[in-house]
């Protein structure tokens, strides 16, 4: 495999959003170019090409818009209740689709039907409520002014008229419209055909498995689909690795088949980065962004070889989409004919302090909740090399780049994701389990719609404190009375007692150190042993508060490795990153690890005594209480309130 060296020469100009956005546009100039019939079943979402002029009149003929009787106005004009007017009847009925025999002439009318074409002589149509039978003909007892009832030919779209404009987005309505004068197809501008491609040795395909060290590629569906949301025709080549000759044939044949690329990975700094390379020799003019000002998406490739857009999204998933949304898919709108997107803003505050990098515009992905002045916007923040953020958020917010950050209590502008909020009506923030999602799982449908945010259980309490959600999951042990959760509570709340977790020391099945021994002997067995590495927990979880209570300061090899969950510390037991951390107890049965119980931790639900929303809680608990089967299957206690008390 070719690798060429590292290279410091990459985007030593990083340009402001705007103007990497200015660069793109000016060198791709993008406008749809072919147009295509499409058939009336497949027109959904299209963009008209032309204007779209009527073939015909609609409606082609005169017609009645009541069921009643064709006739002359001037022969009603006298009529009233008092003196109602005779008139004889022709001998016709005239029934949709029937073409009228006989003319209406003075002092004579013909039932017609709703819909049924106007007979010649007759300028208005009578309702038959407004008529009795009487001799052979009908008596009207009220006078008709010329042309009521009566839906001119050409009325409604005449022939000729434009009907529908070119640009037009066509939806079911407009569909409609074509359906009534006849057009069975329709002209529209070609999507855009762009090719995806995901570059990195490391990547994976969903579907297969996953080798160590590997990840699944995200990237590449996420793009098809985003591309399709946009009016373009994906067309997914799927992963190419890290090798420059490889890259270089596969981008090269992209670029030739279709009307633009779409990579991701490999345009940083890292010695793999053998894409932006590979856009050499493409075509004029070339690359026009490499590295813009913004937070996610600085290493953002953008170019235009022989005038197709070729696009590099950095690897992380986070920025891959964001740079995305923000500068690729406006471009490829216009080049699919398709009207710029209109964003929903809606006005929200900040709990907490958000902070953000000087110099960048950060684009803060934030989930919205109904607090207790308004709409409060939670940050989610996974960092870019997350994909969960994107679908947990309703909206982002943009800091702009001579900011260092955003004071709690700021209002702010949120750009929604959707075309609306859902504010969830039970919102849930602290610390998650999986256990959560199993009583969430029994929720009724029709009930109140949850929604987690996962903060640890101190963010919840505080978010609780602050009325900005109703429930708040938490474990935290008191070191003093070693007492959970409890002495944390504030006045006025109350805990909904959840399940307890035993928590444990994990490690390898068969590890001679720990393995046959209490967990004292283990202790002091991993402790003795310099090489027997531990994984800690982040400070401020009950775990690490457990840790470092059978610690008793000790500091064991691998302390400063802290991560913030018990799947992460039995990942790196499982994976030999370390040899022995704290998790409990079903997460190191799930990755089939050797477990040492130590204590049981309390998982519980503080609330307020009086909840803003007294049904809501009442689901909870409800779908609480019929979980408790479905938590002992997966290897928790559920609490009663006996117990708890
Ligand atoms: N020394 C520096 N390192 C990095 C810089 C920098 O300026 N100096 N920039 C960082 C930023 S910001 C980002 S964003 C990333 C982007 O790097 P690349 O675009 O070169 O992407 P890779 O290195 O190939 O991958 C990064 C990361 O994303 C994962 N990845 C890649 N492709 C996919 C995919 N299709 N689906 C899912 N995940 C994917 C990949 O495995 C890596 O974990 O660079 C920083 N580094
Ligand atoms: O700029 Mo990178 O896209 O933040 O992670």
């Amino acid at each position: 495999m070719t690798r060429p060296a590292p290279t410091q020469s990459q985007f030593l100009h990083i340009l402001s959003r705007n103007a990497a956005e200015t660069a793109f546009l000016a060198a791709l100039h993008p406008r749809p170019t072919r147009v295509e019939p499409v058939a009336l079943d497949a027109l959904l979402g299209r963009v008209l090409a032309r204007d779209i002029a009527s073939p015909v009149d609609a409606p082609p003929f005169d017609r009645a818009l009541v069921d009643g009787f064709a006739v002359r106005a001037a022969d009603l004009a006298q009529a009233s209740g008092a003196e109602p007017c005779h008139l004889r009847l022709n001998a016709e009925v005239i029934a949709c689709g029937t073409p009228p025999a006989l003319t209406v002439g003075a002092g004579t009318a013909t039932a017609i039907a709703t819909g049924g074409p106007m007979p010649r002589g007759a300028d208005a149509v009578v309702m038959i409520e407004f008529t009795e039978p009487a001799d052979g003909g009908i008596t009207v007892n009220r006078a008709v002014a010329p042309g009521a009832f009566v839906g001119f030919a050409g009325s409604d779209i005449a022939s000729g008229q434009i009907m529908l404009r070119r640009g037009t987005l066509i939806g079911a309505r407009e569909v409609a419209m074509l359906a009534a004068v006849g057009l069975d197809h329709a002209p529209v501008w070609a999507k855009p055909r762009i090719a995806i491609l995901s570059t990195g040795d490391e990547l994976v395909a969903a579907g297969e498995p996953l080798r160590p060290a590997a990840v699944y590629d995200s990237n590449g569906p996420v793009i098809v689909a985003a591309l399709r949301e946009n009016g373009c025709d994906p067309v997914h080549l799927g992963i190419v690795g890290d090798d420059a000759t490889a890259l270089q044939t596969a981008l090269a044949a992209a670029h030739a088949a279709h009307d633009g690329v779409i990579l991701s990975g490999g345009t940083s700094k890292g010695t793999g980065d053998v894409t932006v390379q590979a856009i050499a020799g493409l075509g004029a003019p070339g690359i026009v962004a490499h590295g813009v000002a913004l937070k996610p998406g600085k290493p953002l490739c953008l170019a235009v070889c022989d005038g197709k857009p070729v696009v590099v999204l950095p690897g992380f998933p986070t920025s891959a989409i964001f740079t995305f949304h923000d500068l690729v898919a406006p471009a490829l709108r216009l080049l699919a004919g398709l009207p710029r997107r209109s964003a929903a803003v809606v006005t929200a505050h900040l709990p907490v302090h958000l902070p953000s990098d000087l110099g960048r515009t950060e684009f803060a992905m934030v989930a919205l909740l109904q607090g207790a002045d308004g709409l409060v916007a939670h940050a989610v923040a996974k960092g870019s090399g997350a994909v969960t953020a994107f679908a947990q958020a309703d909206g982002f917010v943009t800091v702009p780049a001579l900011a260092d950050g955003l004071s709690a209590g700021t209002q702010v502008q949120v750009t929604l994701f959707g075309s609306q909020v859902t504010a969830p009506s039970l919102a849930i923030i602290g610390s998650h389990c999986t256990g959560l999602d199993a009583v969430l799982g029994r929720m009724d449908d029709a009930g109140p719609l949850p929604r987690v945010l996962a903060t640890g259980s101190q963010g919840g309490l505080a978010a609780l404190r602050r009325r900005d959600c109703d429930i708040a999951p938490i474990h935290l042990l008191d070191a003093d009375s070693g007492t959970y959760n409890t002495p944390f509570l504030s006045a006025g709340m109350r805990l909904i007692p959840g399940w307890r977790r035993m928590q444990g020391i994990v490690y390898r099945k068969g590890d001679a150190r720990l393995e046959g021994r209490d967990v004292d002997a283990a202790l002091a067995t991993v402790l003795g042993d310099p090489d027997a590495l531990m994984v800690n927990r982040n400070a401020g979880s009950g775990t690490r508060i457990l840790l470092d209570r059978l610690l008793q300061g000790a500091r064991a090899a691998g302390y400063w490795n802290q991560p913030a969950s018990h799947n992460a510390v039995a990942a790196a037991v499982a994976q030999g990153r370390a040899d022995w951390g704290m998790a409990i107890a079903p997460v190191a049965a799930a990755l089939d690890l050797a477990f040492l119980p130590v204590a049981d931790e309390h998982y519980d639900f503080a609330v307020w005594q009086e909840p803003r929303d007294a049904g809501a809680l009442a689901a909870f608990e409800d779908a609480l209480a019929a979980a408790a089967d479905d938590l002992t299957a997966l290897g928790f206690v559920p609490a009663t309130s006996k117990e708890q008390a």
